[in-house]
């Protein structure tokens, strides 16, 4: 059976990663954008890291940064893989993980016009720059960097990226099943979907949507 790996994102409190922890997800994304409403400082994520039970990975996710910001950020919070959401180039994006010397996520925010063909075309792109790269996080393109809770067209990715992507964009419980179904991808992230307000998750929410792809899962 195919387990598809979880992450939640945008996490600020210790109850909430004691939450995720309980629930069984695989993953948690610390937003270092300062603009964002789940914004945290590396020091507030290295703090939460240490509470967190061994085995789960902490995404830090940055929004345009530079090389030496995304270095001290992985030195001083300690996550242990990067999720680049902003508008940086597949070089800008290699450059940043060389120098913190970690794997990484690219985003992509798929808008109704985005081709497969593209999709395809610029993970080889990344693949190319990089041996950090580890594959493509499938957001939808809303006129702010992400976490708005907004589905795309899940047809448009080409079943080669599947295996490796992450697909997020406005999951929930209620459309976790058919997003596992029809995709397969190797991953879920959601953020707003299980929070009870910005940056603050609601414990019930994060556990129905961990048993909701748990189901997906067994019925593949
Ligand atoms: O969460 C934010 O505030 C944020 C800010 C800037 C760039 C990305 C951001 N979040 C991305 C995510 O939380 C997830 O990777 C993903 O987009 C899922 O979000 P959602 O649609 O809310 O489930």
């Amino acid at each position: 059976m195919h387990r598809t790996r979880i992450k939640i994102c945008g996490l600020t409190r210790p109850e909430d990663v004691a939450a995720v922890a309980a629930a069984g997800a695989d993953a948690i994304g610390f937003v270092f954008y300062p603009k964002s409403p789940r914004h945290v400082t590396p020091e507030q994520a290295a703090k939460l890291i240490e509470s967190m039970p061994p085995f789960i990975t902490a995404t830090g996710l940055f929004v345009n940064a530079a090389p030496e910001e995304v270095a001290e950020t992985v030195r001083v919070s300690r996550v242990t893989l990067l999720q680049f959401h902003g508008d940086e180039t597949a070089e800008q994006c290699a450059a940043a993980a060389h120098a913190a010397n970690t794997r990484y996520v690219r985003a992509f925010r798929v808008k109704p016009d985005t081709t497969p063909d593209e999709l395809l075309e610029y993970d080889r792109i990344c693949r190319a720059s990089s041996p950090l790269y580890s594959g493509l996080l499938f957001d939808t393109w809303v006129d702010a960097y992400g976490g708005a809770g907004k589905v795309f067209d899940w047809s448009l990715i080409p079943k080669d990226l599947a295996p490796r992507a992450v697909l997020s964009g406005g999951l929930s419980v209620h459309n976790a099943t058919g997003a596992v179904a029809q995709v397969r991808p190797y991953a879920v992230d959601i953020s707003s979907g299980v929070e009870a307000s910005k940056g603050i998750k609601d414990p019930d929410r994060i556990a129905a949507f961990v048993r909701a792809v748990r189901e997906a899962d067994a019925i593949l």
